[in-house]
């Protein structure tokens, strides 16, 4: 194999063309084998294979910094890099991570997972270099669905006015993880550029079969052409960075001869590259987004396999229900239509659904124009995404008391993509916002109750729910529900375990049969049930908080914030997520290791006295 040749990208250098082609297509079958095991990002790595492979070819990582947006491309720089031998450990507990991560290896220029942020990485890193007077080359590769995040767009506009040194490379496969939307993606579309690239391919290859000091200023001819073709059209004429391509992303001797000629440019660059999400695996060529990121699978006799009813599938069942109810419900995910269970609603209610692409800072903001103008919008928001939308929430939602519903899915440790998805501190920076509530259902139920009260009542109302399968509610079942009140769940006699969302389970498991000890489903964040706290800490129960949430600022902070509030002091053990980063790995051991679960509460219920010690 040629990979045997390959111990870290200087041993690229030396690879002749034909072998180059050949590594390319042993790296596929690698990321094959290893997602067919783990499961991971495979369509947008096999995308991304000879680019990668052109990259490391020409450039001198790390002494040149190769940046990554999203990182979930990046499978085949990282078995190029030095990690081909623990490939096979991504995604897995104590294994490399999913994303390109600044800790694991000099060769991940930026730690990575949340999109649209490499390009104003670039930039610092550029201004860092000149101000160093140090010498190396900044390439930054970002998809099409990045791009249309608003800090790359942003970034754009200060690199171009900077004009510092660096290469961007628009990784154009017209996907996000759904089909890629936004006017950017339908200019390069509507101008039949992806045709000009197969029209010129093949004049493109023989003027590359040619190549000629002469080449660049042939390519730059042909782009004067297209920009006057286009009108000077080209929206990267406008940002200040010179704009080249589109040219085939899976043309691996091109790229290499183009990366040749365009590293010696001076300012920035965008390279625009058309490649297939997929690419050279025919189930993931014919469906880019079911393989985007799917679950281990046979790479011989690859199968799609349903993952169960998950809270995703429950709130847009919910919600598809609800908008015949309410003709002015409309929904808006920020580029996760399948990840928030949005197929089908989109479907049902096309003209009441918006992706707006890869920014959350855009989507809650365009809820809080729709709620000024009447409609009931519903934001479907991961947790760790919703970070984005923090200031949009305070200034264009909450201080007018805006009636905007945030779901907010993936609320907790979510497993195989990390601490950079972990959604683990939205109770935290929303209970501070006046206005905000926050709610967690305990079922699927409780989450149409829920939907269907904070509809009525108004007012910006987050309902956070884990990833997780549930119990599926019956169609057209929408239960009542006191708004702001808990519910015990089991009674008990010394001590109450108040918990809500994933940790519920391990509260209940953690009281078992025992008569001390009583379950409270404490459903609601933000109002809390004062009444009930307080009728609690004045009988005298201790009392245990649990929460998949960061101890700091969640739901434990709250109730300790409200009893201080009521001047009382009950026994109570506060248990959360510690102040650090919970990696990838198995949900249920970070629960253990984080003190979350059923043994730490036990644990927690022992030092109170209220059992007695757990064996050592
Ligand atoms: C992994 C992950 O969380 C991905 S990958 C991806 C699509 C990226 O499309 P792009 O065109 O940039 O790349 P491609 O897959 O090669 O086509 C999204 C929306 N997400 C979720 C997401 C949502 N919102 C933000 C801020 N960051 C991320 N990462
Ligand atoms: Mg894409």
């Amino acid at each position: 194999m040629v990979l045997d040749k390959v111990n870290s990208p200087r041993d690229l250098k030396t690879l002749s063309e034909e072998e180059l082609l050949t590594l390319a297509q042993e790296l596929r079958s690698e990321i094959i084998r290893v997602c067919g095991q783990n499961g991971g990002h495979l369509a947008s790595s096999l995308g991304a294979v000879e680019l990668i492979v052109a990259l490391h070819r020409v450039f001198d990582s790390p002494k040149d910094r190769l940046l990554f947006d999203v990182g979930h491309q990046a499978y085949a720089h990282k078995i190029l890099t030095g990690r081909k031998d623990v490939f096979h450990t991504i995604r897995q507990e104590g294994g490399i991570s999913g994303f390109t991560k600044v800790s694991e290896s000099p060769h991940d220029a930026i730690t990575a997972g949340h999109a649209s942020t490499s390009l104003a990485n670039a930039l610092g890193m550029a201004i860092a270099r000149d101000a160093l007077r140090e010498d190396y080359q900044i390439v930054s590769v970002i998809g099409d669905g990045a791009l249309t995040g608003g800090m790359a767009l942003a970034a754009l506009n200060v690199i171009g006015e900077q004009r510092r040194k660096l290469l961007i490379i628009l990784n154009d496969n017209e996907m996000s993880i759904s089909e890629n939307v936004g006017a950017l993606n339908r200019y390069f579309k509507e101008f039949q550029i992806k045709k000009w690239v197969q029209d010129t391919q093949k004049w493109g290859r023989d003027v590359l079969e040619h190549i000629s000091p002469r080449l660049f200023n042939l390519v730059d001819r042909a782009k004067e052409a297209a920009k006057l073709m286009l009108h000077q059209e080209n929206p990267f004429y406008a940002w200040g960075v010179r704009y080249v391509g589109p040219v085939d992303g899976h043309d691996l001797k091109g790229l290499i001869h183009l990366f040749q000629e365009l590293k010696e440019l001076d300012g920035p660059t965008i390279l625009h590259v058309v490649t297939q999400k997929g690419k050279g695996y025919s189930v993931a060529e014919a469906d880019p987004i079911y393989w985007h990121g799917p679950p281990g699978f046979n790479p011989e006799k690859p199968e799609k396999v349903s993952k169960g009813y998950s809270w995703s599938a429950a709130f847009g069942d919910a919600v598809t229900e609800l908008a015949y109810q309410e003709p002015r419900l409309f929904v808006i995910t920020p580029a996760m239509r399948e990840g928030s269970g949005l197929v089908r609603y989109s479907q049902t209610h096309p003209t009441r659904y918006l992706d707006t692409g890869i920014c959350e800072d855009v989507a809650a903001t365009a809820a809080a124009g729709m709620a000024l103008r009447g409609l009931k919008p519903v934001l479907a928001i991961y947790s760790t995404f919703m970070q984005r939308a923090y200031d949009q929430i305070i200034h264009d939602i909450a201080i007018e008391n805006l009636d905007v519903i945030f779901a907010v899915d993936r609320a907790g440790i979510v497993g195989g993509d990390g601490a950079t998805h972990n959604g683990v501190f939205d109770i935290a920076y929303l209970r501070t916002i006046p206005n905000v509530q926050i709610a967690a259902p305990k079922d699927a139920l409780e989450l149409r109750a829920m939907l269907k009260k904070a509809l009525e009542r108004g007012g910006p109302v987050a309902i956070r729910y884990p990833r997780d399968n549930v119990e599926k509610a019956p169609e057209g079942a929408w239960p009542e529900i006191e708004w702001g009140r808990w519910e015990v769940l089991k009674e008990g006699s010394t001590a109450y375990i108040l918990s809500f969302g994933k940790t519920l389970r391990y509260a209940l498991e953690a009281a078992g049969e025992n008569p001390e000890i009583g379950v409270i489903n404490a459903r609601f964040i933000k109002p809390l049930d004062r009444e009930m706290l307080e009728r609690l800490a004045l009988e005298g129960y201790k009392l245990v908080t649990a929460e998949d949430h960061q101890r700091m600022g969640g739901f434990g902070s709250a109730v300790l914030e409200a009893l201080s509030e009521l001047g009382l002091k009950p026994d109570i053990r506060v248990l959360g997520l510690p102040d650090r980063f919970f990696d990838h790995g198995s949900i249920a051991r970070m629960h253990k290791e984080a003190g979350i679960d059923a043994e730490a509460i036990l644990k927690a219920l022992a030092e109170m006295g209220v059992v007695s010690k757990p064996p050592a």
